[in-house]
């Protein structure tokens, strides 16, 4: 792909005492594209995501989002960028004692982008792309867990990001519900050109979602490559990703 890179991190190190997690990782998100990324439980996906936001400050390297050097931010600098990067998050993490409309409205509250009207629009808006505009005055305790996922990836949605993380988008689905969320985020990547990060262990979601992948082993991009390439490896830590 030779678009421009949206996230370009290079050469990041990041150790706890004597364990270094990150040590030497790279990580290039090109404008428009699905990168999934895999790595064991513990490997450090969570670190380089905080580091990436700017939640968690790192030994060496570089982080630039959408052009900025994320170290040299100040703090208003970090808080619009993060704006532009939306989150669905491992399960769904939506506020219980809210309702979907208060859930959705939640992060446009929080950044005063709207007015009244405009909040309402996009809270509709954001329901019709999940396909559950019938669902706004519920709770999530009154949805199924698919239901709660959709609502997530609304969320997720509702300030337009340009990028999107995605933490184990498919954990704890049915393979039938599991899809249908696959199929919803690719719809909406289409929709809205938006650039993503996927992080899963999932191989069928990472071969129908991924237009490239890198794989995290020892504190590095152990492997890149599209998701026939790596699965085609003879290399046996590769292979091991993909049982
Ligand atoms: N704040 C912290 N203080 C000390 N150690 C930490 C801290 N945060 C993470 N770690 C360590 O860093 C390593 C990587 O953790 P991380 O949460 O990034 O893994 P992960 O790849 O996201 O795992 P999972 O797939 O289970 O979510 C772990 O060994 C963890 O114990």
């Amino acid at each position: 792909m030779e678009n421009k890179a949206v996230i370009e991190i290079k050469e990041l190190y990041k150790s706890f005492g004597a364990v270094e997690v990150l040590k030497d990782f790279n990580l290039n998100l090109f404008e428009g594209e699905n990168l999934v990324l895999m790595g064991k439980s513990g490997s450090g996906k969570s670190v380089m995501i905080k580091c990436l936001v700017g939640l968690m400050d790192f030994d060496r390297g570089s982080i630039k989002v959408l052009g900025k050097d994320i170290s040299k931010m100040k703090q208003n600098e970090l808080d619009e960028i993060r704006t532009d990067i939306g989150f669905l998050f491992q399960g769904s993490a939506l506020y219980d004692s809210m309702t979907v409309r208060e859930n959705l409205e939640f992060p446009l509250r929080r950044h005063r982008k709207n007015s009244e009207r405009k909040t309402e629009e996009l809270v509709k808006e954001a329901l019709e792309n999940v396909g559950l505009q019938q669902t706004i005055d519920l709770m999530p305790a009154e949805l199924s867990g698919g239901m709660q996922r959709r609502i997530a990836l609304a969320r997720a949605l509702i300030l337009k990001p340009k990028i999107i993380i995605y933490d184990e988008p498919t954990t704890g689905l049915d393979p039938i519900t599991a899809k249908e969320i696959i199929l919803l985020m690719m719809n909406i990547q289409k929709k809205y050109a938006t650039s993503s990060i996927i992080i899963t262990h999932d191989v069928d979601c990472a071969r129908v979602i991924s237009n490239r992948m890198i794989l995290l082993l020892d504190g590095k991009n152990y492997a890149e490559g599209t998701f026939n390439e790596l699965a085609a490896s003879g290399d046996p830590k590769i292979k091991a990703f993909f049982k």
